[in-house]
């Protein structure tokens, strides 16, 4: 089997958080090697675009930079997967999902619904109604499921870009009742942090790899490093106590890009100015490894 190339896509966009400062974390991986750690000479791997938010100030500004951003993303995305690459998006705030998941699903409409795995810390599923932020990046998923904010929600004149039976969110453990209340009203499969803990990433993850895949065309993940333990992850502008340890994450990832139906990969909210050590790059560069293995087996690279 050939492995698809992968294309990385920056998407600097900090306008959608509290803290900028995500706004600059694709280009700190990038700077740091992430495309040449990443490529194998049977899998290339390269970054295809950066895509900037404009700057923007009160809630409303911010709200309009994030959607303007949103469409230019999505072409990103469009212009990758119509090459047939794997699009690798890498964040910038969470908001940036809207973007990346909107293209992949009208990229799929015609073959039928994409499913999609939202590891993260957070539900990220406000609307500007319930939202006590006003944060654009706590708000991705329920633009996607059809709700909210419509200059996020309706991306190329559709609504429900992700059907709510098609959705699995791993790892919540901070979260707003507004929010909750639209996911559970939804029938969303949620996996808060006392069940990741007890049965452990993996099985979650392996349930969650089976739900979307079911009754649809392609599905995806989108991984918030604030998903991770802070002390793994410390590099992200809204650590929450308590997360999934980094060893556990990279085994769930593993190989997770070749299995059937994986359309595109996210990975979001690193913060360059809060890592500590460079833990965090260096957790965004293993996850990547793991989760996009090229068929070549290391030792069959060795020899050759
Ligand atoms: N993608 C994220 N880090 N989201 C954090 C959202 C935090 C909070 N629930 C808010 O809406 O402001
Ligand atoms: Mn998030």
């Amino acid at each position: 089997m050939q492995d698809k190339a992968l294309a990385l896509i920056g998407a600097e966009v900090g306008e959608g958080a509290s803290d900028p400062g995500c706004k600059w974390g694709a280009r700190a991986l990038r700077e740091r090697g992430l495309a040449e750690f990443l490529a194998r000479p049977e899998r290339p791997a390269g970054w295809s675009s950066m895509v900037r938010a404009r700057s923007a100030q009160s809630a409303a500004e911010r709200l309009d930079a994030v959607a303007a951003f949103s469409s230019r993303l999505a072409q990103a995305v469009t212009r990758a997967l119509r090459r047939g690459d794997l699009p690798v998006v890498i964040g910038g705030d969470h908001s940036c999902a809207v973007g990346t998941w909107s293209a992949v699903a009208q990229a799929h409409r015609p073959g039928g619904p994409i499913g999609l795995i939202w590891v993260d810390a957070h539900l990220d599923a406000h609307t500007p109604a319930t939202s006590h932020t006003q944060a654009p990046h706590g708000m991705p998923v329920a633009a996607l499921l059809g709700h909210g904010a419509s200059a996020l929600a309706g991306l190329y004149g559709w609504l429900g870009k992700i059907r709510p039976e098609h959705l699995v969110i791993v790892g919540a453990r901070s979260y707003e009742a507004g929010e909750k209340a639209l996911l559970e009203r939804l029938g969303v499969r949620i996996m808060y942090m006392p069940e990741v803990q007890r049965r452990g990433f993996g099985a979650c993850m392996e349930e969650a790899m089976q739900r979307v895949r079911r009754a649809t065309s392609a599905w995806g993940l989108s991984f918030d490093l604030d998903a991770l333990d802070p002390v793994d992850a410390p590099g992200t502008g809204t650590p929450v106590e308590s997360g999934i340890g980094l060893q556990a994450a990279l085994d769930a990832l593993r190989d997770c890009a070749r299995q059937p139906g994986c359309a595109a990969l996210e990975l979001v909210e690193y913060n360059p100015a809060h890592d500590v050590d460079g833990r965090t790059a260096l957790a965004s560069f293993a996850l990547l490894d793991a989760a996009t293995p090229s068929s070549t087996a290391p030792l069959q690279r060795l020899v050759a």
